[in-house]
């Protein structure tokens, strides 16, 4: 029997919830896939896939995930590939030295900080998140990340709102997305 598609997967355990969290916001809400055992197992190994074995194209040292639900995505890819995870959090939380940096998101604004000495000199992150949107977050993170010496490999994620441009903004940074809405299908 031929595999079922990461992007059906997905499509269907996502809720759309609308006027969530401001009116006139169509949310995602990934809750359904995270309750789902075989979903978000699937969802886990096909992101790690590309990153996995001695050839593999892109091996990394570390997944860092934006604080709340990339932190659900990125702790579990990060140990189904046995390699460290760095938080991205949002600001006031993490102690000592850190880095910050004001984005706006399809729905407000919000500050992100990581901890300065969060990374060793050209370790090969791979930033992961649930949702790509406006691509504000996924900016600030990855800027984040190069200004303390991390090499960002990659910009990983479940769902891509690709009607909100995330992509386009995101310039010369890679990015991988299992399912895109909005892309000839219903937003
Ligand atoms: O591409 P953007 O327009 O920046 O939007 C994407 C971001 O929005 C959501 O985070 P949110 O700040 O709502 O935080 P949460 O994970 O704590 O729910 C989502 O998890 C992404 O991080
Ligand atoms: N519409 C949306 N649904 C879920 N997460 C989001 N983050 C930004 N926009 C979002």
């Amino acid at each position: 029997m031929a595999e079922p598609d990461i992007s059906d997967l997905v499509a269907n355990r996502l809720r759309d919830v609308a006027d969530f969290p401001k009116q006139g916001v169509v949310f995602k809400d990934i809750t359904p896939l995270l309750g789902d055992g075989d979903v978000f197992g699937a969802v886990i190994r096909e992101l790690a896939s590309r990153h996995t074995g001695s050839s593999s194209a892109q091996p990394i040292d570390a997944v860092a995930g934006v604080e709340a639900r990339g932190f659900i995505i990125g702790a579990a890819l990060a140990h189904e590939l046995g390699v460290g995870f760095v938080p991205v959090r949002k600001v006031g939380k993490l102690p000592g030295d850190t880095v910050q940096r004001t984005y706006d998101l399809e729905y407000g604004t919000a500050t992100i900080e990581i901890q300065s000495d969060a990374v060793s000199p050209g370790q090969r992150v791979l930033l992961v998140d649930d949702v790509l949107a406006t691509g504000g977050t996924a900016i600030a993170a990855w800027d984040l990340l190069g200004g303390v010496g991390a090499e960002v490999v990659e910009f990983a994620t479940i769902v891509e709102l690709a009607f909100l441009g995330g992509r386009k903004a995101m310039g010369e940074r890679p990015v991988r997305a299992l399912h895109v809405v909005g892309d000839g299908e219903d937003a």
